[in-house]
């Protein structure tokens, strides 16, 4: 039975220190010196705001964050250089010192055995500035240089991602669940020429090393050696913290991601140094409702673009960045540290939603929690209602893809209707266009899809890295098309149909498999599903879904609960989207972001039936 302690109140608690790190600035004379470095940065945040010639006062941190949401909302100019390390972290830094922010830590890490590490923004300055100089001198890396990082939930992974702004370098993120293929496929589209990872990564690495010839330098995060890898921690030990920020401009590459894969091979995302240090602030702010006092937990992977969410979003607004190093995924260990920490903030994907509500949350107290907010797929309007239900929170849905910030939400503060995905988030225009790019009007189902014409926003990625043709491809007269399917209501909310490939087409009745999943969904029976198009002689094809039973109903008779399952989708929404075949099955197959990967059980429907696919597998 899961306990509920109450909330632990920030500060009370033991911590223990995490190697090869202190919890305090290193010395007073380190203080003094960073004092004067910090300036520079501070004085750039202010010049964002202020006229030439004028001398500014200290910016107050509502002053500075709104200067930053203006630019992000288009209505002042993006600065010609943007760095989030210097501009917005170096910023908070210099505010904490002078008392203009919550004595609340930046960051703030649980390990799997309940091991803290907090950081002020000065302390991250300064152990960010030592692991980049680890990333110069050790590895040698230029600006410009691209490193793959790999490392589970562990503060390595954030030191790393700040000392790459620090230095210029674009990190490519991939989270730590690769396989040999799957790492020998992003070293070599990327060319990274260094890669970052812990230990259980490091024989695969080895494994494929021969066959990334641009790979030159291995950084393992251990406390134990490897022939052929630096150590991370040994090196960082030794460095300075002394670092010059690299001057970026804010059209220079920062990140690629890799995008889910859940329709095929993970294409390669690039965005600037804008797109997203300044293009996540309106994201934070009207949609995460992040203010300097929040202590905000995205229980994402690292490895995947939900990550610029844990990255970004806090910094932004000087909050707390928590984690939890979440060695395996589970529903009551992350109820436990919602109620056990002050966490004022929740994001997670809808599957770990899904996770939840299958336990009996009225057990735990998560006193500090006001805000839930989840996207990456569709949230199903049963899942949200339990959860409503039972903490007496509602969750905010919010849409978007690698290539994007956010394209729709339900925002903080305005009336969310089930089962749509919100309003278009500015600075996007959202529309609903055509195959052609026209516009539709609303009620019509098409493509779901982002003006770059006249404007190309700036929060936005910069192309398919090395795809020109894929670039391409993704416009359509003055619209980038997301491929995802959706209609708009004419109150202006978007209510998602289905991925291009995976909207099926019945006897000319076109159905959302989210439609169906939903409604199965509130059967008792069902823990999840996954609805797909499958061969049939007469109609093209009809309507499958995959099941997960609950426990309580794996030993009833599968054909009674078929046709139970049938009627009950035929009740709940329009009957002629029932599920005419069921299967079964234990679990779904899923991307490691843990999106449902239908494009897997279609691929085999129709490779069963000798047919031709419909899409490629995911890799
Ligand atoms: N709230 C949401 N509701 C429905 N679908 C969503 C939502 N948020 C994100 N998505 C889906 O996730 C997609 C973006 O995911 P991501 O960029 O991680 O890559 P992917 O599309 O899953 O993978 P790939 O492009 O490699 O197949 C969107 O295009 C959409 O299909």
């Amino acid at each position: 039975m899961p306990q509920a302690p109450g909330p632990a109140v920030h500060g009370s608690r033991t911590e223990k220190p995490f190697p090869g790190f202190t919890n305090q600035a290193e010395d007073s004379s380190m203080r003094l010196w960073l004092r004067g470095l910090v300036r520079p940065a501070l004085t750039c945040a202010r010049g964002l705001s202020r006229s030439p010639g004028q001398s500014p006062p200290l910016p107050v941190p509502q002053k500075m964050v709104a200067t930053w949401e203006a630019i992000c909302l288009g209505t002042r100019p993006v600065p010609e250089y943007f760095n989030f390390a210097q501009d917005v972290l170096d910023a908070w830094s210099q505010l904490e010192k002078a008392g203009h922010r919550p004595p609340n830590p930046a960051f703030w890490w649980v390990s799997g055995d309940g091991a803290e590490v907090k950081w002020s923004f000065e302390e991250l300055g300064t152990l960010s500035r030592k692991a980049a100089n680890v990333l110069v001198g050790a590895c040698g890396l230029q600006p410009g240089d691209r490193m793959l990082l790999v490392l589970p939930r562990i503060p390595e992974w954030w030191l790393a991602s700040v000392a790459c702004m620090r230095a210029g370098v674009v990190m490519v993120p991939g989270t730590s669940q690769l396989m040999e293929k799957d790492l020998k496929y992003r070293l070599q589209e990327s060319r990274a020429k260094s890669i970052i990872t812990s230990g259980p990564l490091a024989p695969r690495v080895d494994a494929i090393r021969a066959d990334c010839p641009s790979l030159q330098t291995k950084l393992l995060v251990s406390d134990s050696s490897r022939p052929g890898w630096m150590n991370f921690r040994e090196l960082f030990r030794e460095a300075s913290a002394e670092h010059s920020c690299v001057r970026t401009k804010s059209r220079d590459p920062m990140s690629i991601f890799f995008t889910s894969g859940t329709t095929g091979t993970p294409k390669m995302v690039e965005h600037s140094h804008a797109s997203h240090g300044l293009g996540l602030v309106a994201c934070s702010r009207q949609f995460m409702a992040l203010t300097e006092s929040d202590i905000f937990w995205n229980a994402t992977d690292t490895g995947w673009v939900k990550a610029a969410w844990t990255l970004f979003c806090a910094w932004h607004n000087g909050a707390c960045v928590f984690v939890h190093e979440l060695p395996q995924v589970e529903a009551k260990v992350i109820l436990h540290t919602l109620s056990r920490f002050p966490i004022t903030t929740y994001c997670s994907v809808p599957t770990i939603y899904r996770l939840l509500v299958q336990e009996d949350l009225t057990r735990y107290q998560f006193q500090s929690l006001k805000h839930c907010v989840t996207g990456g797929e569709a949230l199903n309007p049963d899942v949200r209602e339990k959860w409503k239900n039972q903490t007496g929170l509602e969750v905010h849905e919010g849409y978007g893809q690698s290539e994007t910030i956010l394209i729709c939400a339900n925002l903080k503060g305005t009336t969310i209707k089930p089962g749509s995905m919100g309003k278009a988030c500015a600075p996007y225009d959202v529309q609903i266009v055509d195959d052609d790019g026209n516009i539709l009007p609303p009620g019509e189902e098409g493509n779901v899809a982002i003006r770059i014409r006249p404007k190309r926003p700036f929060c936005f990625f910069s192309c398919y890295l090395d795809n020109p043709k894929k670039t391409a491809e993704s416009e359509r007269g003055d619209f980038y098309i997301t491929g995802d399917r959706a209609h708009m209501d004419t109150d202006g909310y978007f209510w998602f149909l289905g991925r291009n490939d995976d909207v099926i087409n019945s006897s000319s009745y076109r159905i959302g498999p989210f439609e169906v999943e939903s409604a199965l969904a509130e059967h008792p029976a069902v823990v999840e599903s996954a609805v797909v198009g499958s061969p049939d002689p007469i109609r093209g094809e009809v309507v499958k879904a995959f099941i997960v039973l609950s426990p309580a109903y794996s030993s009833r008779d599968p054909e009674e609960l078929t046709r139970e399952l049938q009627e009950h989708v035929k009740r709940v929404t329009a009957p002629y989207k029932y599920p005419r075949k069921v299967a079964f099955v234990s679990e779904l197959p899923k991307t490691v972001s843990g999106k449902i990967q239908r494009v897997q059980l279609r691929n085999q429907e129709w490779r069963d039936k000798r047919q031709p696919q419909k899409g490629p597998a995911g890799l």
